[in-house]
């Protein structure tokens, strides 16, 4: 049974899906300090958290069952995702489902800004019928410059369109033909800066766009901009936009976010007249609630499972087609992996992996995560190694993983092979996927096998001489292990060969020892492959 803790408030709908689960139970505890999530979360699983929990590396660190971090949201920035990443905890998010919503808040706070709608409602209901002071701005033919077109920012483009805006768009990402697409001409910050009416960031929150709208940019900035950040507090520097507000800079600034949340009852935003302000609401609909607790439910479970999964923050995105077409391989590449590093002999300096044929097509990063796992898990155990964190150890120990492609695989469709060097001796295996067979161990340093990578395995060097495979035979029928198949390779009659037996058990370590005392053996080990 899993144990999921859900630690802030998550709609029920979007988590019916891991309620229903038979193989989960969900506690709900929202608004736990970090002392009693770390006293507890030893007990779970998963964790689902929004943007409240603080899941720092002491919660990481004290998650010893914890195999996810769900967000459900985007921004992962109440997430240690270092720690997370070196514990080998799976951080998903859910990137989609909150963007309509938090595009619309957007606009609800370009329209409150250009329209003063807080600061009149305040009056209204306070007494006074005041028309005068609150006369605004129209947003037809004002130019907008959206700082970050990712999926907010293009969604938030889109609609100024229907506004009748003229749009300057920044994105490191944004090539000239999307924005073409989108209607959007292509700007720098500083372009933007100068000669935006209305300007709205959606960036994440980087060491590059912190403060990236400071006291410099307010400098040379269009007098009469108004600024919206439904994004991240900290993009825009806080105090300088106070001080480019006070000097008639800046016309009015509408903020869903701050840099430290909640804010400090002293926050200058929380009394400025020209500054209208939401408790970090961009996200917050019935829709959106429900969409992104559904996404990242979906993903837990798929995690806890062991099945494919997608949004993986603590892992590069790979299309769910090409997951698809991997996913068959993952078993395959992880035995490979084990089977190289136990029968390599001293410490891992180098990892090839090889990629041949179809394979060669796609993005095979996650296959070389789980080779690399099932290598270092063979030196650092099974349950200090996983697809998250297998690169990030191999890099930590100063292993270089090479990855080689080749669009031809002689003889077969497939074919995955890892080498391991070590002080200039090198383990080469290689194995492909066999229709109606599934997966086979096809070469072993250099020899032709066929061999199915499971259970216990013996692999034997020795030289090519009658009378070698009764001796082992007779050995091991002796001490009751017995053979389920045997595999004979050489290259040159007479000369060095190589003997896989597949057997019903483990063969005990002192047999092993006299099985290398026979002559003509050069090397016996045995691989277990679960
Ligand atoms: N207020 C709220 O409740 C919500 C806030 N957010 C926040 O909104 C932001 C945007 O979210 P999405 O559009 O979903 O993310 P996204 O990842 O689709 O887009 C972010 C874009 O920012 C761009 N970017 C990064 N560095 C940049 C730089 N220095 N200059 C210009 N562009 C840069 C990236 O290339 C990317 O295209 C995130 O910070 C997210 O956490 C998202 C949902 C709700
Ligand atoms: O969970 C929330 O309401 C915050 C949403 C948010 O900021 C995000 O998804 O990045």
């Amino acid at each position: 049974m899993f144990k999921v803790l859900v630690s802030d408030p998550i709609s029920d709908l979007g988590i019916q899906q891991l309620m229903d689960a038979e193989d989960v139970t969900i506690d709900k505890k929202p608004g736990l300090s970090e002392d009693e999530l770390v006293a507890i979360i030893g007990q779970y699983d998963a964790l689902l958290v929004r943007s409240q929990t603080r899941v720092t590396a002491r919660v990481l660190e004290a998650g010893s069952s914890l195999k996810v971090v769900g967000r459900a949201g985007v921004g992962v920035d109440n997430i240690d995702l270092p720690a997370a990443t070196s514990k080998g905890v799976i951080v998903i998010n859910a990137p989609d489902g909150n963007t309509i919503t938090t595009c619309e808040h957007t606009f609800a706070m370009m329209m409150a800004v250009a329209r003063h709608i807080p600061q009149a409602y305040a009056k209204t209901v306070g007494g006074e019928w005041d028309r005068k002071s609150f006369v605004g701005v129209e947003l037809r033919g004002k130019t907008l410059g959206v700082v970050g077109m990712g999926r907010i920012g293009s969604e938030v483009a889109r609609r100024a369109k229907a506004f009748g805006m003229d749009i300057l768009g920044y994105d490191p990402f944004l090539t000239e033909e999307k924005a073409e697409k989108l209607g959007v001409k292509l700007a720098s910050v500083d372009d933007i800066v100068r000669g935006a009416d209305f300007m709205t960031v959606h960036t994440p929150l980087t060491p590059e766009t912190r403060h990236m709208i400071g006291a410099e940019q307010f400098k040379v900035m269009k007098r009469g901009m108004r600024i919206v950040n439904c994004a991240r507090g900290g993009i825009v520097d806080e105090y300088a936009l106070v001080d480019a507000v006070n000097e008639g800079i800046v016309a009015g600034a509408a903020f869903d976010v701050f840099e430290v949340e909640p804010p400090a009852a002293d926050h200058p935003f929380l009394t400025h007249p020209k500054i209208i302000v939401t408790p970090h609401l961009g996200a917050s609909t019935i829709e959106a609630q429900e969409n992104v607790a559904i996404d990242v439910s979906e993903q837990v479970l798929h995690i806890l499972r062991d099945e494919p999964f997608l949004n993986a923050v603590n892992m590069p995105p790979v299309a769910a087609a090409v997951m698809t077409q991997l996913q068959p391989y993952f078993e395959l590449g992880e035995k490979l992996g084990s089977l190289a590093a136990q029968i390599a002999d001293g410490p891992v300096g180098e990892i090839t992996v090889g990629f041949s044929g179809d394979l060669a097509e796609l993005d095979t990063q996650p296959l070389t995560r789980y080779i690399v796992k099932g290598i270092l898990a063979h030196h650092l155990g099974s349950d200090q190694v996983n697809i998250i964190n297998s690169l990030h150890l191999a890099k930590e120990r100063g292993v270089n993983v090479v990855v080689n492609k080749s669009h031809a695989a002689k003889d077969f469709t497939n074919l995955v092979s890892v080498t391991l060097s070590s002080r200039g001796e090198t383990t080469h295996v290689a194995g492909t996927l066999l229709t109606g067979y599934g997966p086979r161990i096809v070469q072993v340093n250099g020899y032709t096998v066929d061999v199915a990578p499971s259970g216990h395995l013996v692999f034997i060097s020795h030289h090519d001489r009658p009378g070698i495979i009764g001796r082992i035979g007779t050995l091991l029928g002796s001490n009751d292990v017995n053979i389920a198949t045997m595999q004979v390779g050489r290259q040159v009659e007479g000369g060095a060969a190589i003997m896989v037996l597949t057997v019903d058990k483990g063969v005990p370590k002192p047999v092993l020892a006299e099985m290398i005392q026979l002559d003509e053996l050069k090397s016996a080990k045995e691989v277990t492959l679960y």
